[in-house]
């Protein structure tokens, strides 16, 4: 939608100087992203993308951009950042943070088919593995704290309907995040954010992950679900496909097998995962912020993957 902070051929030129980048040779800005600006820069060591953070702190950006460093050393498919001279991977540019990382190949599939759910499940999986000896600590954000910190914001603009569904998921969400199974998933770093328009692909080859900016440490078995939510439904009614699913998990299985307690949290799981982008989206949507500049997604989404996930199994993680 927009390039928020413009960044001139000039100014990228003096920014390089502190880079091993070579020259500056071209620079376009990206139209598509609605939270940061986002440029394509051509050097003399090839293509990069810079991004000016436009909401997150100096503070607030080690955590995401020092996982991508990890990630991408242990072969992960991410764009890895790249060091200034200081060994810095956030600058100053126009007074905002900024950074510079390499560009992933390809565009989003939008339409994903069985053999690319398989290629993100398998990578997933791999990431989730490489990001064990992380040693920065973040919690998700947009976790159980903020959803019962938001309940109350957006309920009073829901109708009784949803306000009772809302009311009763945040209930039943309360009893699982204290139940014994939950408390034995395995955890880590996750990206959490993980739709299709934050992957890469070129023909059927998974060229990259990116959009960390909601990245935490939380259980996997949440990002797988958040994961599935998005790449194996039918966006129109938000009904899972069998096959989309069977290939997702399964490759993700053979990467790091399922353990018992993540095969008895799956149905749950599945609707915390539609809860937490439910919320977000009416929060999005009924609680704007001055300083933030995004277009609010559809809540009814998410309220009918929510709805769907309750009243019927996902098939299951395991074949
Ligand atoms: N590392 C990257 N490699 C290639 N393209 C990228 C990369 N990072 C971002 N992009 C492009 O920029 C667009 C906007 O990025 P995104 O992270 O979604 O922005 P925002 O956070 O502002 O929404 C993406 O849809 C993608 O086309
Ligand atoms: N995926 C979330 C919103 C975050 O948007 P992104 O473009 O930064 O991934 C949603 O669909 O609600």
């Amino acid at each position: 939608m927009a390039v928020f902070t413009a960044v001139t051929l000039d100014d990228l030129t003096l920014l390089l100087k502190k880079f091993p980048l070579g020259n500056a040779i071209d620079i376009k800005g990206i139209s598509s992203g609605i939270e940061n600006s986002n440029f394509f820069i051509d050097t003399e060591r090839g293509e990069y993308v810079l991004t000016i953070f436009e909401n997150l702190s100096f503070a607030q950006l080690p955590f995401y951009l020092q996982l991508m460093r990890h990630l991408a050393d242990r072969g992960v498919l991410v764009p890895a950042p790249v060091p200034d001279e200081a060994g810095e991977l956030v600058v100053p540019l126009h007074g905002k943070p900024a950074a510079i990382v390499s560009k992933l190949e390809g565009g989003s599939q939008m339409a994903p088919q069985p053999v690319h759910c398989a290629a993100v499940g398998a990578m997933q999986a791999k990431m989730h593995l490489a990001g064990r000896d992380f040693a920065l600590q973040q919690p998700n954000l947009r976790g159980l704290d903020w959803w019962n910190d938001t309940t109350p914001l957006v309920l009073p603009f829901l109708d009784e309907h949803n306000a009772h569904l809302l009311r009763a998921e945040m209930h039943f969400q309360s009893a699982f995040a204290a139940c014994d199974h939950y408390h034995r998933l395995g955890r880590g770093p996750i990206h959490a954010d993980l739709f299709r328009n934050n992957v890469m692909f070129v023909g059927e080859r998974l060229t990259g992950f990116f959009d960390f900016y909601f990245a935490g440490c939380d259980t996997w078995l949440f990002d797988v679900a958040v994961t599935v939510n998005d790449w194996c439904i039918d966006v129109a009614s938000g009904v899972l496909d069998a096959a989309r699913v069977r290939a997702l998990v399964d490759a993700y299985h053979a990467v790091r097998p399922f353990t018992a307690d993540e095969q008895a949290a799956w149905q749950p799981m599945l609707r915390a995962a539609a809860l937490r982008f439910w919320l977000s989206r009416l929060y999005d949507l009924y609680v704007p912020r001055e300083a933030e500049m995004l277009t609010p997604h559809d809540p009814t989404h998410f309220e009918r993957i929510l709805r769907e996930r309750i009243a019927t199994p996902a098939p299951g993680l395991i074949a």
